[in-house]
């Protein structure tokens, strides 16, 4: 289900407004997902496209992120942005992007994040910074003088909200929210109580 449109301009104008108010990682939002032993796991991840849809960011696949959400699509996200005193608050469903939008965005990257991808098996044990370097120079020989393919381990995930809050702060402590929710195939919206 889309977002409605005023959950979307406050989206947008809140990300607008951050950058504006010069925001070190505007797009940062935190991550968490749910282990399969029932265990929450969070991390901050960088928001590469929103539209009505939802939020979508790139990762490894068999990183802990990504095998958790293989399992279970349960995501949820927050952005905090300092500089304006807000927050955006994300509950929804990860699924997989398409594989030519992961392709389109993988390729825009610079060369060295894109050698980095094939370089890393992210979340699992490494004996030394060593070992990184070296699969760095041996990927860069391996491409060398063409384009680095996305590797068929490295794409993205759209988190498809069911519920998106966005957090007003104020001085006075008594801050504006205002929650969207998916309720039978319907937004809602409501005020709450800070
Ligand atoms: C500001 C910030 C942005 C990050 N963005 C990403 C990202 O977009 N994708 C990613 O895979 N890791 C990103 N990371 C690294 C993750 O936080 C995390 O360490 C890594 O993905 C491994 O997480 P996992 O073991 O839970 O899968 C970022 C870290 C920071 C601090
Ligand atoms: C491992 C990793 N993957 C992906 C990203 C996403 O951002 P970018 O594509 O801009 O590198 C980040 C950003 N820090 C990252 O650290």
């Amino acid at each position: 289900m889309a977002l409605p449109d005023e959950a979307v301009e406050r989206f947008r104008e809140g990300l607008d407004e951050a950058i504006a108010a010069g925001e070190v990682e505007p797009t940062a939002m935190c991550l968490s997902t749910l282990g399969v032993d029932g265990g929450l796991s969070s991390r901050m991840v960088l928001m590469k496209a929103f539209t009505p849809e939802g939020f979508v960011f790139y990762t490894n696949l068999e990183s802990r992120k990504g095998t958790q959400l293989a399992a279970s699509g349960a995501a949820a996200l927050v952005f905090h942005w300092k500089a304006t005193e807000r927050q955006v608050r994300v509950e929804g469903v990860a699924e997989p992007v398409s594989d030519a939008d992961a392709d389109a965005y993988f390729a825009s990257r610079p060369r060295g994040s894109q050698l980095g991808a094939w370089a890393s098996d992210q979340s699992r044990p490494m004996a030394s910074r060593v070992t990184l370097v070296k699969r760095v120079a041996a990927v860069e020989a391996r491409y060398l003088g063409r384009p680095v393919p996305r590797p068929p381990h490295w794409s993205g995930f759209l988190v498809r909200p069911r519920l998106v809050e966005f957090w007003y702060g104020r001085r006075s402590r008594l801050h504006d929210r205002f929650v969207f929710t998916l309720d039978n195939g319907e937004w809602r919206r409501e005020r709450q109580f800070p």
